[in-house]
């Protein structure tokens, strides 16, 4: 059962920018050279949308002899970074070292990857070696679609003292993750923001894509939806990056990307009162019923075919076919596959209840369809 959480956050987070616009973080999947870093970071540098520089020190990687990240080094690079551009500094934290470390060298925001989300040992030992400080952290969600352990996080953070938390959202690994490396799951991104009301939430679109042609897509969705703010993967030479590259953009395609996505008018074209968001259901809500009411009403002509041509009223290929179609469709826009069977179920369920009537009184029938 999912239980609201009762955090004690700060009203101005530092993750937010303090604006009207969503918060950008940008930066490369990894660090990899004092080089990459600056030229990446002097680049996002010139795009006022960008305020915190983000780069992986220590990556956890899938299997051992991957590229681990280059460790204490990058945090100078980082530091460098700060002096010379004014950003706000992200990385990484998996354990009590690595806290220690970008501590001591002025990181600004820490975030908790979705691998160390997972497993509670390692979030408490983070939140124990943070205890006294009150540096933000953003954590992403767990690999799997758990909420309630991504709660979890928050709180054993909380706990500890960290009053400045955002969550971040960068997709699950479901069995079907279809087009995309993470399924977004965007349902679910709903139910936390109701279970951790007041917390940011960013989206992590490098991610949930994993690659660079789905980025627009994701972005403009999680927008759409309310998100606070954008994680976006950005190296100077995505093409050559140790880590991620098919996922990464260069600064101007970063810049090309936050044009077309048009931060502004997303906002501003939010409905921010409650009375517009219901009239925006209300509306949406009878465009569904006039669909099923033709969907109906086509069922019905098929009903009179078969009865003309003695065809039975249940076909399993054609609702195989259907059914898998639909499902498709729906995970490729990133519905839940099991809401969309359930209602696709219903309305079958119903279709045949319309093809039972036309066969047992088609004058009733032919009469209903020109009502
Ligand atoms: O395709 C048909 O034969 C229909 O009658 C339509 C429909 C449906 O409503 O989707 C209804 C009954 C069949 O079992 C399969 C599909």
């Amino acid at each position: 059962m999912s239980t609201t959480s009762n955090l004690n956050t700060v009203a101005k987070t530092k993750i937010l920018n303090g604006g009207p616009l969503p918060t950008v973080i940008a930066g490369p999947c990894s660090a990899e050279s004092e080089e990459q870093m600056l030229q990446t970071a002097r680049e996002l540098k010139k795009d006022h949308r960008v305020s915190i520089f983000r780069a992986g020190i220590w990556k956890p990687r899938t299997r051992p002899g991957m590229f681990e990240g280059v460790g204490t080094v990058g945090l100078e690079w980082l530091q460098t970074v700060k002096q010379e551009t004014g950003l706000l500094t992200t990385v990484e934290v998996a354990n009590t070292q690595h806290v220690e470390e970008a501590l001591k060298y002025g990181v600004d925001i820490l975030w908790v990857g979705a691998r160390t989300t997972v497993n509670p040992f390692s979030v408490q030992e983070i939140a124990d070696a943070l205890r006294g400080t009150d540096i933000p952290v953003m954590v992403k969600n767990p690999v799997n679609p758990d909420i309630q352990l991504w709660l979890g996080a928050l709180e054993r953070l909380n706990q500890a003292g960290i009053t400045d938390l955002a969550l971040i959202h960068r997709g699950f690994s479901t069995p079907s993750n279809k087009p995309y490396r993470n399924h977004p799951k965007w349902q679910t991104i709903q139910e936390i923001r109701s279970l951790a009301p007041g917390i940011p939430l960013l989206c992590d679109p490098s991610h949930i894509a994993g690659r660079r042609d789905l980025l627009e897509t994701v972005s403009q969705q999680a927008l759409r939806l309310g998100a606070d703010g954008l994680m976006i993967e950005t190296h100077i030479n995505p093409d050559v990056a140790l880590s991620d590259a098919s996922q990464q953009v260069t600064p101007s395609g970063l810049d090309k990307l936050l044009t077309v996505l048009d931060l502004e008018s997303e906002r501003v074209a939010q409905p921010e009162q409650l009375q517009d968001l219901r009239s925006l259901i209300d509306k949406l809500d009878h465009e569904l019923l006039n669909v099923l009411f033709l969907r109906a009403d086509v069922s019905k002509r098929i009903g009179e075919y078969k009865r003309a041509n003695a065809l039975d009223i249940y076909q399993s290929g054609r609702w195989q076919q259907l059914i898998e179609n639909r499902l498709k469709a729906a995970g490729d826009i990133g519905l839940d596959e099991e809401f969309v069977r359930a209602i696709f179920d219903a309305i079958h369920g119903f279709s045949l209840g319309i093809q039972n009537e036309v066969f047992a009184n088609p004058a009733v029938a032919t009469r209903v369809s020109q009502e």
